[in-house]
């Protein structure tokens, strides 16, 4: 890694780690708190936030990822905003409107499904009062590899039906459950392995259930992130800029992948979700089969906040379709990094634009003395991988 921009020592990198824990509105992936560590580069803040369990040669990536973006920033820039997923965590049904209503303009959701003590049909009344609170979104769910190919086979037809059946319901006269109509766009990580994921896929054809399977932690944990694809176990991608090594990293990754990729995030803070963003409107865009997200021509000329000049625009560029990236769970947080409204959800859509922190907030948020100490070793223990 000696030829990258980085930092000159690791005392010069430490000196410019910030740690904070945020709290959280809402639990997600079993946690209410999440800690991150920000770093403050010359070409802009990256954000190290592998979660606390992963070992420490896979949290490198991490590690590399907020030095891209701490010492190169962003790759240019394709579009002025991206479109963004609602997330629903596996709450209770009555939850969902609330939640729902943390996304404004958001034409596509995805629904946390099979968590551990709840049951099959919590997940269909989870994506049943999604369709009642927002019909005619277009939901996609995620299992988190918690499935096995049998129980998957079953779930993915009762979700698909269960959309299927709330899009018919809003059709006066429409009749039976329409086949034709759209179903769910794509069931990420149904299942934990490569092998299993192929084959559920060919368990869903010999069904008749047209339902795509995408790859999250096959790609993002695994050694060969092209392996998934290759063996025929997903069709689509979920991409992380984080967990991939950088923005630079994972457009590569998609470039070889050659199929639909949607770029989500981690839990990230404002600087970890800018750099999402940042990845994201880098994306070739490709067609999208169904009622995908169509850019206006605003989207590709015109950026629309912050700094955005720090990003250069190419009009020419292909200003097609890229799926709803995950990238809205900022308002999971009771308080961030950045201002209120510095990088905030409108009609759907980020805009992409660097992040600089808060000092307040900053100094609000900042985390415990041991946590931060937690932190920094780590960051000395990942540094010395790169
Ligand atoms: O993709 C989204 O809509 C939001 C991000 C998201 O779902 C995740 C973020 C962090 C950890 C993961 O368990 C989870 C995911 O599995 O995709
Ligand atoms: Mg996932």
């Amino acid at each position: 890694m000696t030829s990258v921009p980085g930092p000159e020592s690791i005392d010069d990198l430490l000196d410019r780690v910030h740690v904070v824990a945020l709290p959280m509105r809402v639990k997600f992936r079993g946690i209410t708190e999440r800690e991150v560590a920000l770093v403050e580069g010359p070409a802009g803040w990256g954000e190290f936030g592998a979660f606390p369990e992963y070992a420490d040669d896979e949290a490198a990536h991490w590690l590399a990822s907020a030095l891209e973006m701490a010492w190169q920033g962003p790759p240019p820039a394709l579009r002025s905003r991206v479109p963004v997923n609602a997330t629903i965590p596996a709450v209770a049904a009555g939850e969902v409107p609330g939640i729902l209503e943390r996304f404004p303009g958001c034409t596509t959701v995805k629904v946390k499904v099979a968590e551990a003590g709840q049951e099959l049909v919590d997940d269909v009344a989870r994506v049943a009062t999604v369709l009642q609170t927002r019909p005619g979104v277009r939901v996609r769910v995620d299992a988190n590899g918690a499935w096995s190919v049998d129980e998957a086979a079953h779930a993915v037809r009762v979700l698909d039906q269960a959309v299927r059946a709330a899009d018919a319901s809003r059709a006066p006269g429409a009749g039976p459950v329409a086949l034709d109509g759209p179903g769910l766009e794509y069931v990420e990580q149904p299942c934990a392995t490569v092998d299993e994921l192929v084959q559920l896929r060919e368990r869903l054809a010999a069904d008749g259930v047209r339902v795509d399977v995408a790859a999250d932690e096959s790609i993002r944990r695994a050694d060969d992130p092209l392996r998934v694809i290759r063996a025929g176990g997903a069709d689509r991608a979920v991409v992380k800029v984080a967990p991939l090594g950088g923005p630079r990293r994972l457009l590569a990754v998609a470039a070889e992948l050659g199929v639909l990729v949607t770029v989500s995030s981690a839990l990230d803070s404002a600087v970890g979700v800018s750099a999402g963003v940042a990845a994201a409107a880098a994306l070739p865009g490709r067609g999208l089969p169904g009622h995908g997200e169509i850019f206006d021509d605003d989207d590709v000329a015109n950026p629309t906040a912050g700094d955005a000049a720090a990003h250069s625009t190419n009009p020419a560029a292909d200003p097609t379709v890229i799926p709803a990236a995950g990238l809205g769970t900022g308002g999971f947080f009771h308080e961030d990094v950045v201002e209120t409204g510095a990088l905030t959800l409108v009609d759907g859509h980020l805009p992409v634009c660097s992040v600089v922190p808060d000092p307040a907030r900053l100094a609000g948020l900042r985390a415990a003395p041991d946590r931060r100490d937690w932190w920094l070793d780590r960051i000395r223990r990942c540094h010395a991988q790169l």
